[in-house]
């Protein structure tokens, strides 16, 4: 903990929003947003629907621009001009993976390698070793993504962010499609998979308790604004405004009666 702090003192965040701000239209309006996130951290953007945090995941990546202010990935300002060698230094995970449905999964994950004229050799090395890691069989990657289950394919959306081994992942609702008992199961490989790979991720989620199991830091906003920051426990501990708690607590748990 303390070297990461040590990091964001020094100006070195692996991404970095300053005084950014964002409109769409005449009915939402984000920010200014400040934020900084510490390599090798993992966030986790929480918050009502609406609240902007697929807007702020977009930001970060150049998916989108902001009307002011300035986002920073790895020291440098995002610009149009380095997109796309950013791009392949930030892995991108969407909900159900995001595949084109119309190659097998091996092409879907070796794409982008291929265009940078990786040997299919080393794309099947590469895969082959992602495949393990995210505990998806090596013979999935030979079907195609309608041939698989909503986990496999989610797997295979991850192995396709880590190809080229990026520092950074951004997930927008990695495990939002999926039934509780493989979403249960995916939390807990990819909670392994962050601590041993040492990126720095981002993810958003609908659910507090995934987000508070993933993530060493929640990130909770409304209507375009953050409205607190830390771990889940000072967020219930010393909750920023009276709607945090709620908030926080909000998700329901099992009741049965005798
Ligand atoms: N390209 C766009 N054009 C116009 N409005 C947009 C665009 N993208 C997002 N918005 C609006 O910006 C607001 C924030 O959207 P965003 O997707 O960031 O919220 P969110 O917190 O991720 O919501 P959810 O949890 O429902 O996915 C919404 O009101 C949305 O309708």
């Amino acid at each position: 903990m303390p070297p990461r702090i040590a990091w964001l003192r020094y100006g070195a965040a692996m991404f970095s929003m300053t005084a950014v701000s964002k409109r769409y239209g005449p009915g939402f309006a984000l920010g200014p947003i400040d934020l900084a996130l510490a390599p090798a951290s993992t966030t986790a953007l929480i918050g009502p629907s609406g609240a902007g945090k697929s807007t702020i995941l977009r930001l970060l990546l150049g998916l989108d621009w902001p009307d002011a202010g300035e986002v920073r990935f790895d020291g440098a300002p995002l610009r149009r001009a380095d997109l796309l060698s950013t791009r392949r230094r930030i892995g991108y995970v969407i909900q159900e993976g995001g595949l084109f449905p119309h190659l097998n999964c091996a092409a879907n994950v070796g794409l982008l390698a291929r265009t940078l004229g990786w040997s299919p050799a080393r794309i099947t090395e590469r895969s082959r070793e992602l495949a393990e890691r995210c505990q998806l069989p090596v013979d999935a990657l030979a079907r195609y993504p309608a041939e698989l289950s909503g986990g496999q394919r989610q797997r295979v959306g991850l192995i396709r962010a880590l190809m080229l081994d990026p520092p950074a992942l951004l997930l927008d609702e990695p495990l939002g499609a999926l039934d509780p008992i493989v979403r249960h199961d995916l939390q807990a490989q990819m909670r392994e998979l962050f601590a041993t790979l040492g990126k720095t991720v981002v993810l958003v989620t609908h659910d507090v308790a995934e987000a508070a199991f993933l993530a060493d830091r929640l990130v909770l906003m409304r209507d375009g604004a953050i409205i607190q920051q830390g771990s889940a426990r000072d967020l219930l501990d010393a909750p920023a405004e009276p709607f945090v708690r709620p908030f926080m607590t909000a998700q329901r748990s099992l009741k049965v009666s005798a």
